[in-house]
């Protein structure tokens, strides 16, 4: 992991009207400009008055108040308001010079006599009673959401409070996608005898997406060495990060390992001690990273999650790069042995307040179905025997969007 994330880089931030920013990441610290509320207001429609007026009012000795005026919200009361003086006050209007407490309208007795209007108070009100202070909420110059986080709607209602009609936002990182394959099939192609759609190309550009990186598909490729390496190049040249699929393990046509020796690219790993993924491949050069993630679906959708994901994170300036972690409880028995560390796909559900993971469908790394059901990844540390039922595990989710700033697994690396 760290192998490859010694080449995070951090994207440029760019400006986009706050429209458009939602699920977008916060490309500068996100800092209070003001105190907010701005003004000590009202919180009720009511009166305003001076609290010190009421201390001697009782249910049987109501005092009254001469009502000199009435503001909305967005209206400011010019004069200063003196003893036994209210202003009809509505919610979110500034309180008036003078004033320390606004009384409920349902709590006065309004009445008009004689050309002006009054209102009893039957009760001691306290100083600051119903007064929503300027600051209460934040106060100037405090940071509210740090650079790199995601943009949620409540975000979206602190940019506007502080006034930014234009986000800064992350760059999103442009993530090229190319299949190879000569057994693939375009989407749209009828089945033949011994071949196969190409489900990983689809699936990755959703990760990618899922992750807030830009995908840009380069479609998919004949295992043939020489076209291979132009696309392979070629494609590189266009990206932040490229991923490949297929092509990484021993077979003969298996022309990955040998495109990063042309292309002199620096291999950081080709062999992960985990199942699924690992064959899943990392090479540097000029900086960027080329991910080969393995043909077989489960262990491409791994090789992203666990590896691919954070340096997505990094790019949009995030510092919890990583999948979220949680403990969880085992849902069912795992028997296999495991002579590495698996990563099992998993559904997630809460019964009685506690988190059960439950492994979806066939645990290979060649199947697909278990994809659509999972929303964690299981991880189950190596080790002779199996799980069951109950054991507790640590889960990564995949539908999450704060992330961790660890990794929450240790993984041998090699390169053969
Ligand atoms: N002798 C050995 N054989 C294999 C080893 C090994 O260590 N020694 N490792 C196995 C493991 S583990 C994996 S994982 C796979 C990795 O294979 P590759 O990454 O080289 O991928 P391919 O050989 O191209 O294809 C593998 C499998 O996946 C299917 N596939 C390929 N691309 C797609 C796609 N875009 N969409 C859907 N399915 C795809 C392909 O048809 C193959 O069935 O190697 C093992 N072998
Ligand atoms: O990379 Mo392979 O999926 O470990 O099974
Ligand atoms: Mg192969």
């Amino acid at each position: 992991m760290s192998h490859v994330m010694r080449f995070a880089r951090k994207g440029t931030v760019e400006h986009i009207p706050i429209e458009q920013c939602y699920g977008r990441h916060l490309g500068e610290p996100l800092v209070a400009s003001h105190q907010v509320p701005p003004f000590n207001k009202s919180p009720y429609d009511g009166f305003a008055i001076r609290a010190c007026d009421t201390s001697e009012c009782t249910r049987v000795q109501p005092k009254r108040f001469e009502v000199i005026g009435t503001i909305g919200a967005g209206a400011l009361f010019e004069e200063t308001v003196q003893q036994y003086q209210a202003v009809r006050i509505m919610t979110g209007a500034a309180i008036p010079d003078g004033c320390d407490a606004v009384v409920m309208l349902e709590r006065g007795r309004h009445y008009h006599e004689a050309g002006t209007d009054f209102v009893d108070f039957n009760y001691v009100v306290k100083t600051g009673e119903n007064i929503s202070f300027a600051g209460e909420d934040t106060e100037a110059g405090a940071v509210l959401v740090t650079e790199g986080e995601p943009i949620n709607p409540g975000v979206t209602a602190l940019l506007a409070t502080f006034g930014y009609a234009q986000v800064p936002v992350s760059r999103k990182p442009t993530v090229g996608v190319l299949s190879t394959g000569s057994e693939l099939l375009e989407i749209g192609e009828a089945m033949e005898p011994g071949k196969i759609r190409n489900s990983n190309a689809a699936m990755l550009q959703a990760q990618i997406q899922r992750a807030g990186g830009e995908v840009i598909y380069f479609g998919q490729c004949e295992d043939d060495l020489e076209a291979s390496l132009s696309r392979v190049e070629a494609a590189f040249e266009q990206v932040d990060i490229l991923l490949t699929t297929g092509g990484v393990s021993v077979g003969d046509f298996d022309y990955l390992p040998a495109i990063y020796e042309w292309m002199q690219a620096n291999v950081l790993f080709n062999k992960i001690a985990m199942r699924p993924g690992s064959v899943t491949t990392a090479a540097e050069k000029d900086g960027r990273i080329l991910f080969g993630l393995s043909g077989n679906p489960s262990a491409c959708y791994i090789g992203f999650e666990l590896y691919v994901y954070p340096l997505i994170r990094s790019f949009l300036r995030s510092d919890s790069p990583y999948r979220r972690q949680a403990h969880a409880f085992l849902g069912a028995d795992f028997p296999k042995a495991n002579p590495y560390d698996r990563f099992v796909r998993g559904a997630l559900t809460i019964q009685e307040g506690v988190l059960i993971a439950t492994p979806v469908g066939l645990d290979k790394s060649n199947v697909v179905t278990s994809l659509a059901g999972a929303d964690c990844l299981i991880m189950l540390p190596h080790g002779t025997k199996g799980y069951e039922r109950g054991a507790q595990v640590t889960v990564f989710l995949l539908e999450d969007e704060k992330g961790a700033s660890r990794s929450g697994f240790e993984q041998t690396i090699a390169i053969h």
